[in-house]
Protein backbone atom coordinates (compact mmCIF):
# COMPACT_ATOMS: atom_id res chain seq x y z
CA UNK A 1 0.00 0.00 0.00
CA UNK A 2 0.92 3.27 -0.85
CA UNK A 3 1.37 5.59 1.79
CA UNK A 4 0.87 9.52 1.26
CA UNK A 5 4.30 10.63 2.11
CA UNK A 6 5.57 8.11 -0.30
CA UNK A 7 3.39 10.13 -2.80
CA UNK A 8 4.29 13.10 -1.47
CA UNK A 9 8.18 12.70 -1.77
CA UNK A 10 8.03 12.73 -5.44
CA UNK A 11 11.52 12.98 -6.49
CA UNK A 12 12.33 9.75 -4.80
CA UNK A 13 8.92 8.51 -6.04
CA UNK A 14 9.15 9.39 -9.72
CA UNK A 15 13.22 8.11 -9.18
CA UNK A 16 12.45 4.78 -8.01
CA UNK A 17 9.76 3.76 -10.75
CA UNK A 18 12.29 4.57 -13.75
CA UNK A 19 15.36 2.56 -11.76
CA UNK A 20 13.08 -0.08 -10.77
CA UNK A 21 11.99 -0.90 -14.51
CA UNK A 22 15.57 0.20 -15.58
CA UNK A 23 17.07 -1.80 -13.15
CA UNK A 24 15.54 -5.25 -14.30
CA UNK A 25 16.62 -4.21 -17.45
CA UNK A 26 20.16 -4.30 -16.25
CA UNK A 27 20.72 -7.00 -13.77
CA UNK A 28 22.69 -9.05 -16.41
CA UNK A 29 25.21 -6.15 -17.47
CA UNK A 30 25.34 -5.28 -13.52
CA UNK A 31 26.54 -8.60 -12.33
CA UNK A 32 29.61 -7.90 -13.62
CA UNK A 33 32.70 -7.66 -11.87
CA UNK A 34 33.29 -4.24 -12.61
CA UNK A 35 31.93 -1.61 -14.46
CA UNK A 36 35.26 0.17 -15.72
CA UNK A 37 36.12 -3.33 -17.48
CA UNK A 38 32.56 -3.88 -18.88
CA UNK A 39 32.32 -2.88 -22.82
CA UNK A 40 30.06 -0.39 -23.31
CA UNK A 41 26.84 -0.62 -24.41
CA UNK A 42 23.53 1.56 -25.96
CA UNK A 43 22.32 0.24 -22.69
CA UNK A 44 24.76 1.96 -20.91
CA UNK A 45 25.11 4.88 -22.60
CA UNK A 46 21.41 5.81 -22.37
CA UNK A 47 21.52 5.24 -18.46
CA UNK A 48 24.74 7.52 -18.03
CA UNK A 49 23.40 10.06 -20.07
CA UNK A 50 19.99 9.87 -17.68
CA UNK A 51 22.28 9.79 -14.37
CA UNK A 52 23.43 13.33 -15.13
CA UNK A 53 20.08 14.43 -14.39
CA UNK A 54 20.68 13.36 -10.95
CA UNK A 55 22.31 16.18 -9.07
CA UNK A 56 24.95 15.65 -6.79
CA UNK A 57 24.94 11.82 -7.17
CA UNK A 58 27.74 11.01 -9.35
CA UNK A 59 31.18 11.09 -7.63
CA UNK A 60 34.22 12.48 -9.39
CA UNK A 61 36.28 10.25 -11.53
CA UNK A 62 38.87 9.88 -8.87
CA UNK A 63 36.94 8.97 -6.51
CA UNK A 64 35.53 6.00 -8.21
CA UNK A 65 38.49 4.68 -8.87
CA UNK A 66 38.39 1.24 -7.60
CA UNK A 67 34.73 1.68 -5.94
CA UNK A 68 33.16 -1.28 -5.81
CA UNK A 69 30.87 -1.66 -8.70
CA UNK A 70 29.20 -5.02 -8.15
CA UNK A 71 25.73 -4.19 -7.61
CA UNK A 72 22.62 -2.82 -8.38
CA UNK A 73 23.67 -0.83 -11.37
CA UNK A 74 21.31 2.31 -10.38
CA UNK A 75 22.89 2.07 -6.60
CA UNK A 76 25.72 3.86 -8.34
CA UNK A 77 24.10 6.31 -10.20
CA UNK A 78 21.94 8.35 -7.49
CA UNK A 79 21.92 8.10 -3.71
CA UNK A 80 18.03 8.26 -4.14
CA UNK A 81 17.43 4.27 -5.16
CA UNK A 82 18.40 3.22 -1.76
CA UNK A 83 16.40 6.48 -0.58
CA UNK A 84 13.64 4.89 -1.65
CA UNK A 85 13.44 1.73 -0.22
CA UNK A 86 14.82 3.23 2.79
CA UNK A 87 11.71 5.48 2.77
CA UNK A 88 9.00 2.15 1.96
CA UNK A 89 10.96 0.76 4.97
CA UNK A 90 12.22 -1.82 3.39
CA UNK A 91 16.31 -0.97 3.06
CA UNK A 92 17.42 -3.90 5.35
CA UNK A 93 15.41 -6.67 3.39
CA UNK A 94 16.69 -4.89 -0.37
CA UNK A 95 20.31 -5.03 0.75
CA UNK A 96 20.06 -8.61 1.98
CA UNK A 97 18.60 -9.34 -1.02
CA UNK A 98 21.55 -7.20 -3.21
CA UNK A 99 23.82 -9.14 -0.96
CA UNK A 100 22.66 -12.67 -2.18
CA UNK A 101 22.87 -11.86 -5.88
CA UNK A 102 26.41 -9.70 -5.99
CA UNK A 103 28.05 -10.91 -3.40
CA UNK A 104 29.62 -9.61 -0.54
CA UNK A 105 30.94 -6.02 -1.06
CA UNK A 106 28.45 -3.84 -2.79
CA UNK A 107 27.93 -0.27 -3.72
CA UNK A 108 24.83 0.77 -2.37
CA UNK A 109 24.97 4.57 -3.55
CA UNK A 110 27.12 7.03 -5.35
CA UNK A 111 29.34 6.92 -2.05
CA UNK A 112 28.20 3.77 -0.21
CA UNK A 113 28.99 0.11 0.21
CA UNK A 114 27.71 -2.45 2.24
CA UNK A 115 29.88 -5.70 3.26
CA UNK A 116 28.91 -8.90 4.36
CA UNK A 117 31.37 -10.96 5.63
CA UNK A 118 32.53 -11.47 9.44
CA UNK A 119 35.89 -10.67 8.48
CA UNK A 120 35.49 -7.61 7.00
CA UNK A 121 32.48 -6.44 9.79
CA UNK A 122 35.57 -6.96 12.32
CA UNK A 123 37.90 -4.69 9.87
CA UNK A 124 35.48 -2.10 9.95
CA UNK A 125 33.95 -2.27 13.84
CA UNK A 126 36.94 -3.28 15.18
CA UNK A 127 39.39 -1.24 17.43
CA UNK A 128 42.25 -1.50 15.14
CA UNK A 129 40.98 0.03 12.17
CA UNK A 130 39.56 3.76 13.88
CA UNK A 131 36.85 4.17 11.81
CA UNK A 132 34.76 7.38 12.74
CA UNK A 133 31.11 7.28 12.29
CA UNK A 134 29.17 8.36 9.28
CA UNK A 135 27.43 11.68 9.31
CA UNK A 136 24.07 9.48 9.71
CA UNK A 137 24.82 10.07 13.53
CA UNK A 138 24.28 13.64 13.55
CA UNK A 139 20.55 12.97 13.69
CA UNK A 140 21.14 12.13 17.13
CA UNK A 141 22.21 15.86 18.32
CA UNK A 142 19.99 16.24 20.95
CA UNK A 143 20.21 19.84 23.21
CA UNK A 144 23.15 20.98 20.73
CA UNK A 145 25.06 18.05 22.54
CA UNK A 146 26.76 14.73 21.05
CA UNK A 147 26.24 12.45 23.45
CA UNK A 148 28.17 8.81 23.59
CA UNK A 149 26.83 7.48 20.90
CA UNK A 150 26.07 10.21 18.23
CA UNK A 151 29.76 11.32 18.73
CA UNK A 152 31.49 10.37 15.33
CA UNK A 153 35.84 10.78 15.57
CA UNK A 154 37.01 7.63 16.59
CA UNK A 155 39.38 9.03 19.21
CA UNK A 156 36.93 11.36 20.81
CA UNK A 157 34.55 8.58 21.18
CA UNK A 158 37.12 6.40 23.59
CA UNK A 159 37.56 9.25 26.14
CA UNK A 160 33.71 9.70 26.68
CA UNK A 161 33.20 5.80 26.29
CA UNK A 162 35.13 4.95 29.72
CA UNK A 163 32.74 7.22 31.92
CA UNK A 164 29.66 5.99 30.51
CA UNK A 165 30.74 2.28 29.84
CA UNK A 166 32.12 2.18 33.66
CA UNK A 167 28.40 2.64 34.77
CA UNK A 168 26.70 0.30 32.69
CA UNK A 169 29.33 -2.59 33.82
CA UNK A 170 28.23 -2.15 37.36
CA UNK A 171 24.93 -3.27 36.85
CA UNK A 172 25.71 -6.63 37.29
CA UNK A 173 25.72 -5.41 41.23
CA UNK A 174 22.76 -6.88 43.31
CA UNK A 175 21.05 -3.97 43.44
CA UNK A 176 20.29 -3.57 39.70
CA UNK A 177 19.58 -7.18 39.70
CA UNK A 178 16.93 -6.83 42.63
CA UNK A 179 15.84 -3.54 41.22
CA UNK A 180 14.83 -5.54 37.58
CA UNK A 181 13.43 -8.05 39.70
CA UNK A 182 11.28 -5.63 41.05
CA UNK A 183 9.87 -4.57 38.15
CA UNK A 184 9.40 -7.98 36.84
CA UNK A 185 7.00 -8.08 39.70
CA UNK A 186 4.89 -5.50 38.27
CA UNK A 187 4.72 -6.90 34.75
CA UNK A 188 3.19 -9.77 36.11
CA UNK A 189 1.01 -8.44 38.53
CA UNK A 190 -0.26 -6.72 35.66
CA UNK A 191 -0.76 -10.05 33.46
CA UNK A 192 -2.42 -11.53 36.72
CA UNK A 193 -4.95 -8.69 37.20
CA UNK A 194 -5.81 -9.07 33.07
CA UNK A 195 -6.34 -12.56 33.35
CA UNK A 196 -9.28 -13.47 31.22
CA UNK A 197 -9.27 -9.76 29.50
CA UNK A 198 -8.59 -9.20 25.84
CA UNK A 199 -4.79 -10.26 25.44
CA UNK A 200 -1.83 -8.05 26.35
CA UNK A 201 -0.04 -5.99 23.94
CA UNK A 202 3.34 -7.01 24.72
CA UNK A 203 5.29 -4.46 22.16
CA UNK A 204 3.52 -1.64 24.44
CA UNK A 205 4.48 -3.85 27.95
CA UNK A 206 7.88 -4.58 27.56
CA UNK A 207 8.43 -0.76 26.19
CA UNK A 208 6.82 0.26 29.62
CA UNK A 209 9.50 -2.26 31.76
CA UNK A 210 12.06 -1.34 29.68
CA UNK A 211 11.57 3.09 30.33
CA UNK A 212 10.93 2.22 33.77
CA UNK A 213 14.39 0.31 34.77
CA UNK A 214 16.30 2.99 32.53
CA UNK A 215 14.61 5.77 34.48
CA UNK A 216 15.67 4.44 37.80
CA UNK A 217 19.27 4.21 36.46
CA UNK A 218 19.28 7.19 34.73
CA UNK A 219 17.65 9.61 37.83
CA UNK A 220 17.36 7.21 40.34
CA UNK A 221 14.96 5.99 42.65
CA UNK A 222 13.18 8.62 43.72
CA UNK A 223 12.66 10.02 40.37
CA UNK A 224 12.10 7.33 38.04
CA UNK A 225 8.74 6.85 36.37
CA UNK A 226 6.23 4.54 36.91
CA UNK A 227 4.94 3.79 33.29
CA UNK A 228 4.33 -0.08 34.12
CA UNK A 229 1.61 0.66 36.40
CA UNK A 230 0.24 4.10 35.93
CA UNK A 231 -1.04 5.07 32.82
CA UNK A 232 0.35 8.45 32.68
CA UNK A 233 2.12 11.20 30.06
CA UNK A 234 5.08 8.70 29.97
CA UNK A 235 2.76 6.12 28.11
CA UNK A 236 1.70 8.05 25.50
CA UNK A 237 5.29 9.77 24.27
CA UNK A 238 6.06 5.56 24.63
CA UNK A 239 2.90 4.96 22.20
CA UNK A 240 4.02 8.20 19.80
CA UNK A 241 7.74 7.33 19.63
CA UNK A 242 6.81 3.84 18.27
CA UNK A 243 4.72 5.36 15.22
CA UNK A 244 7.42 7.99 15.08
CA UNK A 245 9.94 5.11 13.65
CA UNK A 246 7.79 5.09 10.31
CA UNK A 247 9.01 8.81 9.76
CA UNK A 248 12.42 8.11 10.81
CA UNK A 249 13.81 7.80 7.56
CA UNK A 250 12.04 10.56 5.73
CA UNK A 251 13.20 12.65 8.35
CA UNK A 252 17.07 11.35 8.13
CA UNK A 253 17.18 10.93 4.08
CA UNK A 254 14.82 13.95 3.21
CA UNK A 255 15.48 16.42 6.22
CA UNK A 256 13.93 19.63 4.29
CA UNK A 257 10.84 17.91 2.91
CA UNK A 258 10.63 16.18 6.54
CA UNK A 259 10.72 20.02 7.81
CA UNK A 260 8.53 21.45 5.80
CA UNK A 261 5.80 18.77 6.34
CA UNK A 262 5.89 19.75 9.84
CA UNK A 263 6.02 23.17 9.44
CA UNK A 264 2.77 23.27 7.18
CA UNK A 265 1.04 20.95 9.34
CA UNK A 266 2.18 23.05 12.66
CA UNK A 267 0.79 25.92 10.54
CA UNK A 268 -2.84 24.10 10.15
CA UNK A 269 -2.70 23.26 13.63
CA UNK A 270 -2.85 19.52 12.89
CA UNK A 271 0.62 18.06 13.78
CA UNK A 272 0.32 14.60 14.51
CA UNK A 273 1.63 13.67 18.01
CA UNK A 274 4.22 11.42 16.65
CA UNK A 275 5.53 14.07 14.77
CA UNK A 276 6.80 16.14 18.35
CA UNK A 277 7.26 12.28 20.38
CA UNK A 278 10.84 13.40 20.40
CA UNK A 279 10.64 17.12 21.18
CA UNK A 280 8.11 15.64 24.25
CA UNK A 281 10.44 12.90 25.60
CA UNK A 282 13.14 15.92 25.49
CA UNK A 283 11.08 18.06 27.79
CA UNK A 284 10.21 15.07 30.16
CA UNK A 285 13.88 14.06 30.35
CA UNK A 286 15.14 17.73 30.92
CA UNK A 287 11.89 18.41 33.18
CA UNK A 288 13.11 15.11 35.31
CA UNK A 289 16.83 16.53 35.69
CA UNK A 290 15.91 19.42 36.82
CA UNK A 291 13.66 18.14 39.37
CA UNK A 292 16.61 15.70 40.51
CA UNK A 293 19.14 19.23 40.70
CA UNK A 294 16.03 20.98 42.76
CA UNK A 295 15.32 18.28 45.21
CA UNK A 296 19.21 18.27 46.08
CA UNK A 297 19.44 21.82 46.49
CA UNK A 298 21.25 22.07 43.51
CA UNK A 299 24.31 20.56 44.85
CA UNK A 300 25.82 18.53 41.86
CA UNK A 301 28.12 16.82 43.81
CA UNK A 302 25.25 14.70 45.85
CA UNK A 303 26.51 11.27 45.63
CA UNK A 304 23.79 9.49 47.80
CA UNK A 305 22.03 8.17 44.74
CA UNK A 306 24.01 5.87 42.45
CA UNK A 307 22.17 7.29 39.08
CA UNK A 308 24.22 8.23 35.78
CA UNK A 309 22.94 11.60 36.51
CA UNK A 310 25.13 11.62 39.21
CA UNK A 311 28.15 10.00 37.92
CA UNK A 312 27.97 12.15 35.02
CA UNK A 313 27.06 15.62 37.30
CA UNK A 314 30.73 13.97 39.67
CA UNK A 315 32.72 13.16 36.29
CA UNK A 316 35.75 15.24 34.18
CA UNK A 317 36.26 15.73 31.11
CA UNK A 318 40.15 14.76 30.40
CA UNK A 319 41.31 18.91 31.38
CA UNK A 320 39.78 18.74 34.81
CA UNK A 321 36.89 20.28 34.22
CA UNK A 322 33.44 19.50 34.74
CA UNK A 323 31.17 17.80 31.94
CA UNK A 324 28.44 20.55 31.15
CA UNK A 325 24.71 20.28 32.14
CA UNK A 326 23.77 20.58 28.48
CA UNK A 327 25.85 17.75 27.90
CA UNK A 328 24.46 15.37 30.53
CA UNK A 329 20.94 16.23 29.54
CA UNK A 330 21.81 14.98 26.26
CA UNK A 331 23.30 11.96 27.50
CA UNK A 332 20.82 10.76 29.67
CA UNK A 333 18.59 11.27 26.29
CA UNK A 334 20.03 9.37 24.45
CA UNK A 335 20.31 6.19 27.34
CA UNK A 336 16.71 6.64 27.18
CA UNK A 337 16.40 6.29 23.51
CA UNK A 338 18.66 3.48 23.43
CA UNK A 339 18.04 1.06 26.55
CA UNK A 340 13.51 1.66 25.67
CA UNK A 341 12.77 0.45 21.84
CA UNK A 342 15.68 -1.83 22.01
CA UNK A 343 15.02 -3.91 24.70
CA UNK A 344 11.43 -3.90 23.87
CA UNK A 345 11.95 -5.00 20.20
CA UNK A 346 13.85 -7.67 21.44
CA UNK A 347 11.79 -8.88 24.42
CA UNK A 348 8.88 -8.46 22.27
CA UNK A 349 10.21 -11.08 19.14
CA UNK A 350 11.52 -13.73 21.82
CA UNK A 351 7.27 -13.69 23.39
CA UNK A 352 6.20 -14.00 20.21
CA UNK A 353 8.58 -16.50 18.58
CA UNK A 354 8.11 -18.92 22.45
CA UNK A 355 4.21 -18.00 21.56
CA UNK A 356 4.54 -19.67 18.41
CA UNK A 357 7.00 -22.43 19.98
CA UNK A 358 4.93 -24.16 22.29
CA UNK A 359 7.63 -26.64 23.23
CA UNK A 360 10.21 -24.29 23.69
CA UNK A 361 8.30 -22.80 26.50
CA UNK A 362 8.23 -25.99 28.24
CA UNK A 363 12.05 -26.59 27.39
CA UNK A 364 13.09 -23.35 28.95
CA UNK A 365 10.59 -23.55 31.80
CA UNK A 366 12.43 -26.70 32.98
CA UNK A 367 15.49 -25.81 32.43
CA UNK A 368 14.62 -22.51 34.73
CA UNK A 369 12.67 -24.63 37.40
CA UNK A 370 15.91 -27.20 37.60
CA UNK A 371 18.49 -23.90 38.11
CA UNK A 372 19.07 -23.41 42.16
CA UNK A 373 16.76 -20.56 43.90
CA UNK A 374 18.26 -17.68 45.68
CA UNK A 375 16.88 -16.12 49.30
CA UNK A 376 14.37 -14.38 47.15
CA UNK A 377 12.97 -17.50 45.66
CA UNK A 378 14.25 -16.68 42.55
CA UNK A 379 17.21 -18.48 40.30
CA UNK A 380 19.82 -15.51 40.11
CA UNK A 381 20.89 -13.89 36.93
CA UNK A 382 24.52 -15.63 36.97
CA UNK A 383 23.01 -19.21 36.66
CA UNK A 384 20.40 -17.85 34.57
CA UNK A 385 22.46 -16.73 32.10
CA UNK A 386 24.52 -20.02 31.80
CA UNK A 387 21.16 -21.36 31.02
CA UNK A 388 22.17 -22.72 27.65
CA UNK A 389 18.71 -23.66 26.37
CA UNK A 390 17.30 -19.84 26.96
CA UNK A 391 20.51 -18.61 25.97
CA UNK A 392 20.20 -20.86 22.65
CA UNK A 393 16.81 -19.54 22.11
CA UNK A 394 17.17 -15.88 22.24
CA UNK A 395 20.31 -16.05 19.79
CA UNK A 396 17.90 -17.56 17.31
CA UNK A 397 15.32 -14.70 17.78
CA UNK A 398 18.33 -12.00 17.50
CA UNK A 399 19.72 -13.76 14.31
CA UNK A 400 15.87 -13.81 12.31
CA UNK A 401 14.52 -10.48 14.23
CA UNK A 402 17.68 -8.06 15.52
CA UNK A 403 16.71 -5.13 17.23
CA UNK A 404 18.76 -2.67 15.33
CA UNK A 405 17.36 -1.79 11.83
CA UNK A 406 21.76 -1.85 10.37
CA UNK A 407 22.35 1.38 10.21
CA UNK A 408 25.76 1.31 11.51
CA UNK A 409 27.54 3.59 8.88
CA UNK A 410 31.08 3.82 9.35
CA UNK A 411 33.74 6.33 7.09
CA UNK A 412 36.71 4.87 5.79
CA UNK A 413 39.78 6.52 7.35
CA UNK A 414 42.07 8.57 5.12
CA UNK A 415 44.53 6.60 2.62
CA UNK A 416 41.82 4.22 1.65
CA UNK A 417 41.22 0.63 2.61
CA UNK A 418 41.86 -2.70 0.32
CA UNK A 419 38.99 -5.04 1.15
CA UNK A 420 39.05 -8.67 -0.99
CA UNK A 421 41.40 -7.03 -3.41
CA UNK A 422 38.83 -3.84 -3.70
CA UNK A 423 40.36 -0.67 -3.29
CA UNK A 424 37.69 1.32 -1.58
CA UNK A 425 38.80 4.80 -1.31
CA UNK A 426 38.74 7.31 1.75
CA UNK A 427 35.28 9.00 2.76
CA UNK A 428 33.16 6.53 1.61
CA UNK A 429 30.75 5.43 3.77
CA UNK A 430 30.59 1.75 4.41
CA UNK A 431 27.95 -0.55 6.64
CA UNK A 432 28.15 -4.35 7.69
CA UNK A 433 24.44 -5.14 6.62
CA UNK A 434 23.50 -7.30 9.98
CA UNK A 435 20.41 -9.25 8.61
CA UNK A 436 22.77 -10.48 5.58
CA UNK A 437 25.29 -11.96 8.33
CA UNK A 438 23.01 -13.15 10.09
CA UNK A 439 21.45 -15.35 7.21
CA UNK A 440 24.61 -16.04 5.52
CA UNK A 441 23.78 -19.86 4.21
CA UNK A 442 27.51 -20.81 4.26
CA UNK A 443 27.51 -20.34 7.79
CA UNK A 444 23.78 -20.69 9.39
CA UNK A 445 22.24 -23.75 7.41
CA UNK A 446 18.47 -23.07 6.15
CA UNK A 447 18.52 -19.23 6.99
CA UNK A 448 15.75 -18.61 7.01
CA UNK A 449 14.35 -21.64 9.08
CA UNK A 450 13.48 -20.58 12.38
CA UNK A 451 15.54 -23.28 14.95
CA UNK A 452 17.01 -22.53 18.22
CA UNK A 453 18.92 -25.81 17.76
CA UNK A 454 21.56 -24.68 15.81
CA UNK A 455 22.98 -23.01 18.71
CA UNK A 456 23.13 -25.84 20.76
CA UNK A 457 25.91 -29.13 21.21
CA UNK A 458 28.45 -27.33 18.84
CA UNK A 459 31.80 -27.90 19.32
CA UNK A 460 34.05 -24.76 20.24
CA UNK A 461 35.25 -23.89 16.72
CA UNK A 462 31.49 -24.54 15.39
CA UNK A 463 30.35 -22.36 17.85
CA UNK A 464 32.94 -19.53 17.22
CA UNK A 465 31.86 -19.93 13.69
CA UNK A 466 28.04 -18.60 14.40
CA UNK A 467 29.07 -16.35 17.21
CA UNK A 468 31.17 -14.08 14.65
CA UNK A 469 28.11 -13.75 12.36
CA UNK A 470 25.80 -12.54 15.21
CA UNK A 471 25.98 -8.96 15.97
CA UNK A 472 22.64 -7.97 17.70
CA UNK A 473 24.62 -5.71 19.97
CA UNK A 474 26.76 -4.31 17.01
CA UNK A 475 30.66 -5.26 17.33
CA UNK A 476 34.37 -3.86 18.55
CA UNK A 477 35.16 -0.07 19.86
CA UNK A 478 31.26 1.18 19.87
CA UNK A 479 29.57 -2.42 20.79
CA UNK A 480 26.55 -1.58 22.66
CA UNK A 481 27.48 -0.19 26.18
CA UNK A 482 24.17 -1.31 27.35
CA UNK A 483 24.19 -4.63 26.37
CA UNK A 484 24.82 -6.41 30.13
CA UNK A 485 21.88 -4.76 31.45
CA UNK A 486 19.54 -5.28 28.02
CA UNK A 487 20.55 -9.12 28.94
CA UNK A 488 19.99 -8.96 32.55
CA UNK A 489 16.46 -7.41 31.71
CA UNK A 490 15.52 -9.94 29.14
CA UNK A 491 16.70 -13.38 30.69
CA UNK A 492 14.78 -12.21 34.16
CA UNK A 493 11.82 -11.37 32.37
CA UNK A 494 11.51 -14.06 30.21
CA UNK A 495 12.55 -16.63 32.78
CA UNK A 496 9.97 -15.88 35.67
CA UNK A 497 7.13 -15.44 32.93
CA UNK A 498 7.88 -18.62 31.57
CA UNK A 499 7.90 -20.39 34.75
CA UNK A 500 4.68 -18.92 35.36
CA UNK A 501 2.72 -18.55 32.09
CA UNK A 502 1.87 -20.32 28.89
CA UNK A 503 1.41 -17.88 26.45
CA UNK A 504 -0.12 -18.01 23.02
CA UNK A 505 -0.37 -15.50 19.96
CA UNK A 506 -4.08 -14.32 20.27
CA UNK A 507 -6.05 -16.12 17.09
CA UNK A 508 -8.47 -13.71 16.90
CA UNK A 509 -6.08 -10.43 17.36
CA UNK A 510 -4.13 -8.58 14.15
CA UNK A 511 -1.13 -10.19 15.47
CA UNK A 512 0.07 -13.07 12.06
CA UNK A 513 3.17 -13.22 10.57
CA UNK A 514 2.81 -10.34 8.50
CA UNK A 515 2.13 -8.16 10.96
CA UNK A 516 5.25 -9.32 12.73
CA UNK A 517 7.87 -8.37 10.02
CA UNK A 518 10.27 -6.25 10.81
CA UNK A 519 10.20 -2.84 9.62
CA UNK A 520 13.69 -1.09 8.19
CA UNK A 521 12.99 1.39 10.93
CA UNK A 522 16.30 3.01 12.84
CA UNK A 523 15.13 0.07 15.55
CA UNK A 524 13.44 -2.53 13.50
CA UNK A 525 9.55 -2.85 14.66
CA UNK A 526 7.07 -4.88 13.98
CA UNK A 527 5.04 -3.79 11.54
CA UNK A 528 1.77 -4.11 13.11
CA UNK A 529 3.35 -2.10 16.19
CA UNK A 530 1.91 -3.87 18.60
CA UNK A 531 1.77 -8.01 19.51
CA UNK A 532 -1.33 -9.50 21.55
CA UNK A 533 -0.41 -12.24 23.72
CA UNK A 534 -2.33 -14.18 25.62
CA UNK A 535 -0.83 -15.24 29.03
CA UNK A 536 -2.46 -18.52 30.45
CA UNK A 537 -1.78 -19.18 33.80
CA UNK A 538 0.24 -22.49 35.32
CA UNK A 539 -1.67 -24.06 38.50
CA UNK A 540 1.64 -25.88 39.53
CA UNK A 541 4.41 -23.15 38.86
CA UNK A 542 6.53 -24.47 41.41
CA UNK A 543 4.98 -22.37 44.27
CA UNK A 544 6.56 -19.23 42.15
CA UNK A 545 2.87 -18.25 40.81
CA UNK A 546 1.95 -17.82 44.58
CA UNK A 547 4.80 -16.03 45.79
CA UNK A 548 5.19 -13.46 43.38
CA UNK A 549 1.08 -12.90 43.63
CA UNK A 550 2.22 -12.46 47.39
CA UNK A 551 4.98 -10.12 47.01
CA UNK A 552 3.14 -7.40 43.95
CA UNK A 553 0.06 -7.37 46.71
CA UNK A 554 2.58 -6.65 49.64
CA UNK A 555 4.35 -4.22 47.65
CA UNK A 556 1.53 -2.79 46.51
CA UNK A 557 -0.14 -2.07 49.43
C1 LIG B 1 18.46 -5.68 23.17
C2 LIG B 1 18.71 -4.41 23.38
C3 LIG B 1 19.76 -3.60 22.65
C4 LIG B 1 20.24 -3.74 21.39
C5 LIG B 1 19.85 -4.79 20.35
C6 LIG B 1 21.24 -2.70 21.19
C7 LIG B 1 21.99 -2.54 20.05
C8 LIG B 1 23.02 -1.61 19.92
C9 LIG B 1 23.90 -1.54 18.79
C10 LIG B 1 23.84 -2.44 17.55
C11 LIG B 1 24.78 -0.52 19.02
C12 LIG B 1 25.95 -0.12 18.13
C13 LIG B 1 25.60 0.97 17.13
C14 LIG B 1 26.77 1.27 16.22
O1 LIG B 1 27.76 0.54 16.19
O2 LIG B 1 26.67 2.26 15.48
C15 LIG B 1 24.45 0.05 20.30
C16 LIG B 1 25.12 1.11 20.88
C17 LIG B 1 24.77 1.64 22.10
N1 LIG B 1 23.81 1.19 22.97
FE1 LIG B 1 22.62 -0.41 22.70
N2 LIG B 1 21.31 -1.94 22.33
C18 LIG B 1 20.42 -2.46 23.26
C19 LIG B 1 20.21 -2.02 24.53
C20 LIG B 1 20.82 -0.94 25.12
C21 LIG B 1 20.62 -0.50 26.47
C22 LIG B 1 19.70 -1.17 27.51
C23 LIG B 1 21.38 0.61 26.66
C24 LIG B 1 21.48 1.38 27.94
C25 LIG B 1 21.52 2.66 27.99
C26 LIG B 1 22.11 0.85 25.41
C27 LIG B 1 23.00 1.88 25.19
C28 LIG B 1 23.81 2.00 24.08
C29 LIG B 1 24.81 3.04 23.92
C30 LIG B 1 25.14 4.14 24.93
C31 LIG B 1 25.42 2.83 22.68
C32 LIG B 1 26.53 3.66 22.04
C33 LIG B 1 27.86 2.98 22.34
C34 LIG B 1 29.04 3.70 21.73
O3 LIG B 1 28.92 4.38 20.70
O4 LIG B 1 30.12 3.54 22.31
N3 LIG B 1 21.74 -0.11 24.51
N4 LIG B 1 23.39 -0.65 20.84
Amino acid sequence: MWRLRDLLNLKSFSAAIWTLLIEELLIFGARQPSLDNRPWSPQLLLISMVSSNFAGSMETRSQRVGFPDVGPFLCKLSRYYISFFDISLQRTEKIREWHIRYGPIICIGPKEVSVATPTLMREIYGSAGGYAKSKYFDHFVAYGERALFAIRPYEDHRERRKVIASFYHDVSKASVENHINERVDRVIGQIDRRQGDPPIDVFSLTSHFAFDIISRLLYGKRHCSRTIGVDGEERQILHDLKKAQLWGPVKFDMPSLYGFIRFLLSLLNCLPSPLHADEDLMRWNYNKINDVLAHSGGATTDVREDSLLHRLLNATNPDGKKLSLNYITSELYDNLNAAEITVAVSLTYIIYHLSENPKWQTRIREEILGLPCEVNGFPSFTSINSAPIMEAFIREVYRVNPGTGGHAERVVPSGGKIYDGIYIPEGIRITASTIALHHDATIFTSPDVFDPTRWLGRTPSQARTLDRSLIPFGYGARICAGKLLATMEIKLLIARLYVRYETRVDPCSKTTRQSMAQYATHDSVPRGLRCDITFHLIEDGNGEGQQTSERVRVREE
